[in-house]
Formats: C-alpha cells, sequence, structure tokens
C-alpha cells in the first residue's frame, strides 16, 4: 500500500499546529521532518525544539529526515524529539552500519537516504540491517525543486535488489512529488511518498493526500 509522508518543511511556520493538526485528520502514513544544518546542505531548516513541538501535536509517526553532518551526534535527542524514523544520509555517514544499529537501539526504524547522484550499487551490504531507504529525487536542501527523473530508474534497481536478496525494508522517494509522477514512482517500486510543495501549496491538502495515495495505486 502507498504511504503519503507529507514534509511539514512547506507548511505555515507561524501556524504549524494547525498544519500538524490537518496532517492528522489526513490520509497521511507519516509526517516527514526535514532538518538542515546549513553544511551538509545549504540552507537551516529548524532543529529540536521545532521537532518536539510538532511531536507534541502529531497523531502520526515523525519521519525525520537528518540531512546534517555527523548525524550521529543527534541521534538520542531526535528519538526523544519524537521521531519514529530516523533517516541519515550516506554521504554523511563513514560508519554507516555503526549509524543504523545506533538508531535501530534507540529503538526508531533505521532510514538511509542517497542523493540524486549517488548509485543504489554503495547500499548492497547494508540492505539487510535496515528498515527505509530514501531516495533523493532533487538535490536536497530545498523545496519546490524539479523532480529529477533519473530517479524511476534508481527505484526499480533498488526494488530489484530488494527482491534478490528477500529484503523487507521500504522504499521512500523525496523531491518534486506529485499526481504525475506517483504512478510511475509506484510502480516502480516505492511504497512511500514524500511531498511538500505539492501538499501545502495546494488550495485543499487533504484531497491532495488523498489524490497522491490514489495515484500510487495506479
Ligand atoms: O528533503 C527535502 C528537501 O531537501 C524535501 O522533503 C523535499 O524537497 C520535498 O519538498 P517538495 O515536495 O516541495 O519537493
Amino acid at each position: 500500500m502507498t504511504e503519503i509522508a507529507p514534509s511539514i518543511l512547506a507548511a505555515d511556520f507561524a501556524n504549524l499546529q494547525r498544519d500538524v493538526e490537518m496532517l492528522n485528520a489526513s490520509s497521511a502514513g507519516y509526517i516527514h521532518v526535514d532538518i538542515m544544518d546549513g553544511m551538509f546542505v545549504p540552507n537551516i531548516s529548524f532543529g529540536l525544539p521545532v521537532c518536539e513541538a510538532i511531536y507534541k501535536h502529531a497523531k502520526k509517526p515523525l519521519d525525520v529526515h537528518l540531512m546534517i553532518e555527523q548525524p550521529d551526534r543527534y541521534l538520542a535527542e531526535f528519538r526523544h524529539a519524537g521521531a519514529s524514523v530516523i533517516t541519515v544520509h550516506y554521504e554523511a555517514c563513514p560508519h554507516l552500519h555503526r549509524t543504523v544499529q545506533h538508531i535501530k537501539e534507540l529503538g526508531a526504524m533505521a532510514g538511509v537516504a542517497v542523493n540524486p547522484h549517488t548509485p543504489v550499487e554503495v547500499l548492497s551490504e547494508i540492505l539487510g540491517d535496515v528498515d527505509l531507504i530514501l531516495i533523493m529525487s532533487v538535490n536536497p536542501g530545498f523545496g519546490g525543486q524539479t523532480f529529477i527523473e533519473n530517479t524511476y530508474k534508481k527505484i526499480a534497481r533498488l526494488d530489484q535488489m530488494r527482491k534478490e536478496g528477500n529484503h523487507k525494508f521500504v522504499i521512500e522517494v523525496d523531491g518534486g512529488v506529485n499526481t504525475s509522477n506517483a504512478p510511475l514512482l509506484t510502480s516502480s517500486g516505492a511504497d512511500v511518498l514524500v511531498a511538500g510543495s505539492f501538499v501545502f501549496r495546494s488550495s485543499n491538502p487533504l484531497q491532495t493526500i488523498d489524490d497522491l495515495k490514489n495515484a500510487g495505486k495506479l
């Protein structure tokens, strides 16, 4: 079943509680929380206090995407701030296996993200240890960017690796997702669609989340 993870990065930060409550009432499976440090990516989003504030009102699991350098420094803090899923970047983790084990010891689902230029094959030795792989379909750092078409092939290759290894991880895709690309993303193997601008810039975000979920089933 396709799950939708609306990215709170595109919410109205002056009305965060209202937007979290809208997501609570929606068909979304997760609330996607983008943490950017201005180092790993060129943008700064928000940090632990905002994650805690979202968690206080959220009735859906928080899917926290750490776009930060040396994420090991903050894994426990984000778990305590309410993260159910913690995703770190392959490109930011020289000891990825240790980092993944640490996330699991904290009781969260462990995710690994790859940037658009990173081939999924580099993850072959970690696929049995992770709960989620996040394929970035834009260069991380900003919402509202154009979807990179090569993503379909990457997802299909990862899905093939999942089948060959009889692995159970979930494939998530993030960046420029909309109802036009959702059908091919899910038929390529994606299970979770992250969408920021497409949801929050629409006139009816609740309906848009339903539309994405239905598009993902086509
Ligand atoms: O991780 C992200 C940016 O680094 C965002 O989650 C992603 O870009 C979603 O935003 P949009 O749907 O507007 O592209």
